[in-house]
């Protein structure tokens, strides 16, 4: 039975009251806060194992009190609450260090799965407890390559994607695999960046060392030295013990460095030197320390404007740019989709023990109009509450997100008023079509809201939809 403690931050009342009766019927001990002031005091003097906390609160938004709450609790395992159209905002949450986001409306089996993944991540050694742990172990003397590799199958882990492009990023991952060279992955969030880099190692000579991820951008600035070169006792106040850093746990394997923008100039500095000579010194020490390591880097930022702006390196941008590969985002291989769509589906019916078969036409339609801006982990959401939510043989439109099924792509942004027609009553029609979108969007495409905000009724607002094609139904 599960004890662990979770704090629940959400200002609707009800909302609280329901998650903490469920969550303690599971066996956790819950507390609720209403409002972030109330959760940052709370956290400096109780334990919490989880938080799950509403992107919006009304003092402060979810992103910056979960900074807080880690500042008292870096292990800590953080859910995002959001509503379905805070997706992109949930996501750059889990670059900034949440485990998960769960969208609203909640549905407790979902909160509950979510829950206990997150906890289980928690509880899993980060690579350097399990090296420092294999060194004082009886069989620390083994050579490397005695060492068992972690069984990976991947075909159950990652599909290739049918479209051109797909295929010639595999081709090029296969192309890079065994060689040495640094490789840099680029693309949006969500797009398969880590998954990627996985790959690439496991199909290199590395593959039974150890792989070893690091988030650049959940790093907080004070800990990212420490994390990746290691530190001796006394190095800084806190540092209680001797600590390996990434480098030496990836020793012979692969580190592979998300979101490279985000570290710092002497950082970069330390990266260039570990990278060109070989070797690295723990904080606090002056001794050198050979590593043999192959260093992988993804980035959603475009590193030329970071070099122009001065705040990358441009001789650690060449030195890591021997190989690039380029993740496109869905929607710019939507060729890929229901290769995607139907593999997320049967990970999620082995996830929920479901036996969903398949998707009809009409939710496939709508996964393949929209734009997908999380790109493959939200997609991966999607189709998991579809599939938790599915009682029949098929997900259908009534098991999707709303702003799925009834998504308009965007309006054309940029030169909007050069672009309008020089009749006025056809500008005014752009125009107002724009308006539509624009408020549609904003409230998740519910359009009772969609009505009241546009100051229009209802009917009026189905029947302009239906004038300009953009009725779904
Ligand atoms: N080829 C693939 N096959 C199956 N699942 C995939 C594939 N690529 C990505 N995914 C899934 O999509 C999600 C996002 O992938 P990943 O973490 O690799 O993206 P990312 O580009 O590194 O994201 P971020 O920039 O936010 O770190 C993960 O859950 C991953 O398992």
């Amino acid at each position: 039975m599960a004890n662990e403690s979770i704090l629940i931050v959400d200002d609707e009342q009800d909302l609280c009251t329901i998650l903490t009766s469920f969550l303690e019927k599971k066996g956790f001990n819950c507390h609720a806060c209403h409002n972030a002031a109330e959760a940052v005091e709370y956290s400096k003097s109780n334990h919490i194992d989880l938080a799950l906390i509403d992107l919006r609160l009304p003092d402060e938004d979810g992103i910056t009190l979960m900074k807080k709450i880690k500042i008292f609790h870096p292990d800590i395992a953080i859910l995002i609450i959001t509503g379905y159209s805070d997706v992109k905002t949930a996501v750059s949450a889990i670059r900034l260090g949440a485990s998960d986001y769960v969208s609203k409306p909640l549905y407790t089996d979902e909160i509950y799965q979510s829950v206990e993944q997150a906890l289980e991540k928690k509880k899993q050694p980060s690579a350097s407890e399990k090296k420092d742990k294999n060194k004082n172990s009886p069989s620390s003397k083994k050579s490397k390559s005695k060492k068992t590799p972690k069984k990976t199958n991947i075909n159950k882990d990652y599909v290739l994607g049918s479209s051109e492009y797909s295929k010639t990023v595999f081709d090029h991952i296969k192309l890079v695999a065994p060689t040495d060279l640094s490789v840099i992955i680029s693309g949006e969030t969500g797009t398969g960046k880590e998954v990627a880099a996985r790959l690439i190692h496991q199909n290199s000579k590395r593959k039974d060392q150890n792989f070893v991820a690091i988030d650049c951008g959940a790093l907080p600035e004070d800990l990212a030295g420490s994390e990746l070169f290691g530190h001796i006792k006394g190095a800084f106040t806190g540092a209680l013990n001797d600590k390996m850093g990434s480098f030496e746990v990836a020793d012979g394997g692969t580190l592979f460095l998300d979101e490279i923008g985000n570290l710092s100039y002497e950082n970069q500095v330390k990266l260039l030197r570990a990278i060109q000579e070989g070797e690295i010194k723990r904080l606090g020490s002056n001794d050198n320390i050979n590593i043999d390591v192959r260093i992988i880097v993804a980035t959603n930022e475009d590193l030329s404007k970071l070099i122009s702006d001065e705040n990358f390196r441009e001789d650690l941008y060449h030195r890591l740019n021997e190989f690039t590969i380029t993740m496109a985002p869905i929607r710019e291989r939507k060729e890929d989709i229901p290769e995607f769509a139907d593999f997320f589906l049967q990970q999620a019916n082995e996830a929920l023990n479901k036996e969903v078969k398949g998707i009809s036409n009409k939710a496939m339609k709508a996964l393949n109009r929209y734009e997908w801006h999380g790109n493959l982990r939200e997609m991966k959401n999607v189709i998991k509450r579809a599939v938790l939510l599915c009682n029949d043989e098929e997900i259908h439109e009534k098991h999707l997100p709303q702003m799925v099924v009834e998504y308009i792509p965007d309006p054309p942004e940029e030169n909007f008023m050069n672009n309008l027609p020089l009749d006025l009553k056809a500008a005014a029609m752009e125009a107002e079509k724009s308006v539509i979108i624009q408020a549609l969007r904003k409230v998740g495409y519910n359009k009772s809201k969609a009505a009241d905000l546009l100051n229009i009724d209802r009917k009026t607002l189905y029947n302009k939809l239906k004038n300009f094609n953009l009725a779904t139904d």
